[in-house]
């Protein structure tokens, strides 16, 4: 970024504040950012023995010092050691189909954003702002989807690859959506991400002071307690503007040296806007480097800016202090600003209602700046980021976080509470397993009481099982793929800023899964079964019914995975399912399937549990009809307990794919 020349105030200024004297400054802001710099260096920084690191502590946890040192190094505005980022030639295209040719999204672009600064990205939508902020974040790798990039990224003049986690363990990054557990409160998602990703030496006290002191300053704690997206036992929920700052809150707890925020104060009114860019700017002045994208600011939150870089299709219209500066540029280039207009309104109007050649003759843009020359040379010539990087030595993460387990029993207990908070869609799934169950036991009363000497005994007894087995895949099945896609963002977000591994994020899923499909199982189970008065164990029937709901489960899961949208997925869910019931002898016996399609039988998990309560069942018969049943549909293929490590390698296969296809796209 091209700092502004600084005036002798703001050397002074600057001076006192105890600031880089390259940092720019904006006068409106003066008295009042030195006098939080000056509470920050007094408070926040005082004494070296704050941080700990002398002595095995870590940066705020303090030791042998009184409860208000303790409670100020905790503080989202202490002082911090900010990262130098830059980026060279970043170029990012569409690639080329044989329908439609590349499209260039970045051109080429080059600048940089300095320690003690808070600089903008404006630009009209689709300029790129996003996508640049998705680069220097490593949401975008060198090859993801159907982008293709370049470019160099330095963070305190090292090449990088921001994909490597390690980098990215480094940015604390907004994103635009927000991805927060709706049945948690902003008190429980701040705590969740510090416990998680503050040193694990840090107790319970030091991890709450620094919630509260998020919640103060981002001016939360009225909802602190309240349910983010509301529900049965708080009603309302947060406001949209409320929900973002829970967000930016999650980030700033790690009270990271280089912040960058997607459109923190869209959905904001102009003082919940002002309010948030007043934090972002004392963490600016603290040290840190913060980023923000931004869409037209009023002029209060114009003037906690300090650098400005102005998109435009890709390309950068300007890129410097912010202030007078950028009304002098304009104005010498022939775009002076009308008095009724505030700079930001002015700058965009200028660069959506002006051709990029009329703005080129002006001297905004590169002459030589062509997209369709780039396309064609960043399509032909994509360097892949992490080649560029692979020399760099990479940074090293300085607290050390909690281990595994705790990482699965946080996740477990958030995961608890979300289940009970969310109880009503549990208690309806329970009656309707209860409901269902007592009408096929209803139907199909007392079939297992019979002595199986006639086939259609037999068959009413095997169609009961086939009911209560198909009851389960679908049940389970469905709800874990409704439930997944609320999960899913969050996942992605948490995984992606280092909250934890995908491992104990599937264990503790697993864990809750297992807990719920016993209960649904169960509810159906024990209404039906003794109404029908089967011959089997209720509780073998029971573990092979619980294990073929959670390896339906892992297909749901899986399916939920792959595909983001829930309504494609809920459309994909019977096409994986209905094939169950034609291979697995449900509906024709599997002998008479034609042989060339016999094969089908055995990728379908309904096929082993169908033929294992059928072993349970009539495998003590020795009527000609249950033999009939049992030879006909090939129960006698294999021993009882293969079919239960079939059904437990399905779960684990489907599973252990999930697992890799999100860790896959968490990193980017
Ligand atoms: N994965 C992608 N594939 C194809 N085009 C993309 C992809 N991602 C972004 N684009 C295109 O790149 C351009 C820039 O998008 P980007 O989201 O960065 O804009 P933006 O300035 O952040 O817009 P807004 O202010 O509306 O959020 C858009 O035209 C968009 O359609």
């Amino acid at each position: 970024m091209v700092a502004r020349a600084m005036d002798e105030d703001d050397l002074y200024d600057a001076e006192e504040a105890g600031g880089d004297k390259n940092t720019t400054k904006n006068h409106d802001d003066v008295d009042f950012d030195n006098f939080l710099q000056f509470v920050n260096d007094e408070i926040a920084t005082p004494l070296p023995v704050v941080s700990t690191k002398v002595g095995g502590g870590v940066d705020g946890v303090t030791e042998g010092r009184g409860g208000i040192l303790k409670k100020r190094s905790s503080s989202i505005f202490s002082g911090r050691d900010g990262h130098q980022l830059d980026f060279d030639d970043v170029l990012l295209v569409t690639k080329p189909t044989k329908k439609k040719p590349s499209r260039v999204i970045l051109s080429s672009l080059t600048s940089s954003f300095a320690p003690r600064s808070l600089t903008a990205v404006m630009g009209p939508s689709g300029s790129g702002k996003t996508s640049l902020l998705k680069i220097l974040t490593g949401r975008v790798g060198s090859n993801s989807g159907g982008l293709s990039m370049s470019g160099k990224v330095r963070l305190d003049g090292r090449l990088v690859d921001p994909t490597d986690i390690e980098v990215r363990k480094k940015v604390a990054y907004v994103e635009q959506d927000v991805s927060i557990p709706a049945t948690c409160t902003p008190r429980e998602a701040i705590a969740f991400s510090a416990r998680l990703r503050l040193d694990r030496r840090m107790t319970d006290d030091d991890i709450s002071e620094i919630v509260d002191d998020i919640l103060e300053n981002l001016g939360l704690m009225h909802v602190a307690d309240t349910l983010i997206g509301g529900g049965p036992l708080m009603s309302g929920g947060l406001s949209g503007g409320e929900k973002k700052r829970v967000q930016c809150g999650v980030e700033l707890v790690t009270r990271p040296s280089l912040v960058i925020l997607d459109e923190p104060t869209s959905g904001l009114d102009s003082y919940s806007a002002q309010s948030l860019m007043d934090v972002l700017k004392r963490i600016a002045d603290a040290g840190a480097t913060v980023i923000v994208t931004i869409h037209q600011p009023p002029p209060p939150v114009v003037r906690k800016i300090d650098n400005l870089l102005l998109l435009l299709g890709g390309r950068i219209l300007y890129d410097g202090p912010m202030g007078h500066e950028v009304e002098e540029t304009f104005k010498s280039r022939g775009y002076p600003k009308p008095d009724d207009y505030n700079i930001s309104d002015w700058i965009l109007q200028v660069a959506q209602t002006n051709t990029i050649d009329e703005l080129r003759s002006s001297g905004f843009l590169a002459v030589d700046d062509d997209d369709e020359r780039t396309a064609i040379v960043a399509s032909r010539d994509v360097k892949r980021m992490s080649t560029i990087a692979s020399s760099d030595g990479s940074t090293r993460a300085v607290a050390e976080h909690v281990g595994l387990v705790v990482q699965t029993r946080l996740l477990f207990d958030r995961a608890i509470k979300q289940l009970f908070r969310d109880k009503l869609s549990f208690v309806i799934r329970i009656v309707v397993n209860l409901a269902f169950g007592l009408l096929y036991g209803c139907i199909f009363l007392s079939v297992g009481r019979s002595d199986y000497e006639y086939y259609p005994e037999v068959m009413a007894s095997f169609g009961a099982q086939s009911n209560i087995l198909i009851g389960t895949m679908f049940g389970v099945a469905q709800s874990s793929l409704m439930e997944f896609p609320k999960d899913r963002p969050v996942f992605l977000r948490e995984y992606s800023t280092d909250h934890y591994s995908v491992l104990p994020y599937f264990l503790s899923k697993f864990s809750l899964e297992c807990i719920t499909a016993l209960i649904q199982v169960l509810s159906q189970m024990v209404a039906s079964f003794f109404l029908m008065g089967f011959k089997a164990n209720f509780f073998k029937f029971l573990f092979m019914n619980f294990l073929l709901a959670i390896a339906s489960s892992s297909i749901g899961l899986f399916i939920g995975s792959c595909i983001e949208d829930p309504s494609v997925a809920a459309e994909l869910m019977p096409a994986l399912l209905v094939p169950q019931f034609l291979f697995s002898g449900v509906f024709i016996q599997v002998n008479l399937i034609p042989e060339f399609l016999r094969w089908a039988q055995y990728l379908c998990s309904l096929t082993y549990a169908t033929r294992a309560v059928s072993l349970y069942e009539f495998g003590n018969c020795d009527t000609e009809s249950c033999q009939q049943l049992l030879n006909a549909n090939g129960a006698y293929e294999f021993e009882t307990y293969l079919y239960t490590i079939i059904l437990c390698a399905i779960a684990i296969v489907f599973r252990g794919t999930s697992m890799y296809i999100l860790k896959n796209k968490a990193s980017f």
